[in-house]
């Protein structure tokens, strides 16, 4: 119900993508075909071949039809443990098999109040920068503090466009791509919100978790982003 509607809001000038669950992927690729909305997954393997039981590649995730997988989510990063490099390496992986990687990195409430934010993000995309090397220049990168995810509480337009600047200038040094690379905002988006945060020089789109659950408002945010 929830594609059918974003199908019937469309057609989209800004590129739209839905990352699913697993076990939603094939029925999604299914539904989405002859769609102009691209099919993505919620994490992917930093293997890329091998026996690594209950493990999902990037090149199965090709096989399906994926254009993006979202790589490194806090709550991978939190409840999975997974580290700066394992994120890269996953990154790496989705590479590999053409499939795009959105690198998700961003600071929790206590690296924020002790002014480490800076330090955090760009620490987490170095490992990405160190690991990818020349390909750097083909991820997408989503800011998304962590305190602004799933809590309504947004990061100021201003706030995250300054992290962005920050992220914007690391590339910079390690592509010549830098310019064109999308950072997408995420934490909290919201159609009232949505064209403010999109207005910011370096802030390219958005990636939209609770509000996307929702077709008229992803709708409204995917407008915002055009
Ligand atoms: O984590 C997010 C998207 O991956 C953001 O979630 P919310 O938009 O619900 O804050």
């Amino acid at each position: 119900a929830l594609l059918s509607a974003l199908k019937e809001a469309g057609p989209w000038s800004a590129d739209v993508a839905v990352c699913v669950p697993f076990p939603y992927l094939a029925e999604t690729a299914l539904a989405l075909t002859g769609q102009a909305i691209l099919l993505g997954a919620q994490d992917c393997s930093a293997h890329e071949q091998g026996a690594f039981t209950g493990e999902v590649s990037s090149l199965m995730l090709s096989d399906l039809g994926c254009r993006y997988v979202i790589v490194g989510h806090s709550e991978r990063r939190a409840f999975h443990h997974e580290s700066d490099q394992l994120v890269a390496d996953k990154a790496k992986a989705a590479l590999a098999h053409g499939v795009t990687p959105i690198v998700c990195v961003g600071e929790t409430l206590a690296e924020r109040e002790a002014g480490q934010t800076e330090l955090v993000v760009k620490r987490q995309l170095a490992a990405v920068i160190h690991t990818l090397t020349h390909c750097i220049g083909e991820i997408v990168l989503a800011y998304e503090p962590v305190w602004a995810i799933g809590t309504g509480l947004t990061a100021s337009p201003e706030q995250a466009q300054a992290v962005h600047a920050v992220l914007r200038m690391q590339l910079h040094a390690a592509t010549q791509k830098s310019a064109s690379m999308r950072i997408l905002y995420g934490g909290s988006v919201k159609p009232d919100n949505a064209a403010q945060l999109f207005a910011q020089p370096d802030i390219d789109g958005g990636l939209i978790g609770g509000a996307a659950l929702k077709a008229a408002d992803f709708a409204v945010i995917c407008r915002a982003a055009m």
